[in-house]
């Protein structure tokens, strides 16, 4: 069982992009542990979203480490670029890399913490033999793509047995869960062996605003406001 404190990491994606320091600002404020990243290049996904620009800009926003999900081909070729526009974390999925190890080791060479993520129909099992070099596994709990879509729950089974894996090969990494991250499912997806939770529309599409949405799903994950990073 995961007995460290829940991270929260809200996604920008779901934030308004013509004042987005402002809702980083507000999610700061309230309580957010990372800022979540989403790179996406029209090709691994249908979306294009931004690029490492937009994630400078991001940076300049907040003092919260920046957590960059990279949805692209051939993601080699922008880790320095994303690096220097300030990511904290790094991650790359397993279906857009060949060369996985080399990979990591050329995210880790740049002093930023790698992590693996893989899409709903990818085996857990493919994390195995790489889990022992990262800092984070990212498991989709939706087809990535897209913000606003409904949680796969066959995911809560995937993230138990992504906890068990890394529980036996000694891994450290966290164990995040993305998409569909709602304060109805918070708890059981951090019961099933979650350590951070990514959250875009639950965050930014809040009803009463973002500070609300991070309330809500602070209290909902039964983890009270730590700033443990
Ligand atoms: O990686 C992603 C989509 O590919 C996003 O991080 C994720 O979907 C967050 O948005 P929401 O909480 O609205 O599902
Ligand atoms: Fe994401």
């Amino acid at each position: 069982m995961n007995q460290r404190p829940t991270l929260l990491a809200p996604s920008i994606l779901s934030a308004d992009f013509g004042a987005l320091a402002d809702g980083i600002r507000e999610v700061d404020q309230a309580g957010a542990d990372w800022i979540h990243v989403d790179v996406m290049d029209g090709r691994f996904v249908p979306n294009i979203t931004l690029g490492p620009a937009i994630t400078a800009a991001a940076a300049r926003a907040t003092d919260r480490p920046l957590d960059v999900h990279l949805m692209i081909e051939s993601p080699e070729r922008y880790l320095e670029a994303f690096a220097e526009a300030g990511a904290a974390v790094l991650t790359v999925h397993v279906e857009t890399c060949p060369h996985l190890h080399r990979t990591v080791q050329q995210i880790r060479e740049l002093g930023v913490a790698p992590g693996v993520a893989i899409n709903p129909a990818t085996p857990v099992d493919v994390l195995r033999d790489i889990a022992p070099d990262l800092d984070l596994v990212l498991v989709m709990s939706v087809n990535p793509g897209f913000g606003g879509q409904s949680f796969i729950p066959a995911s809560l089974d995937r993230i138990r047995r992504t906890r068990d894996l890394l529980t036996a090969v000694g891994s450290q990494a966290r164990l995040e869960v993305d998409g569909g991250v709602t304060p109805d499912n918070a708890a059981s997806v951090v019961a099933a062996g979650a350590d951070v939770l990514v959250a875009g529309s639950a965050v930014f599409r809040h009803p009463e605003g973002a500070a609300s949405g991070v309330a809500a799903l602070r209290s909902a994950a039964g983890s009270p406001h730590l700033r443990s990073v």
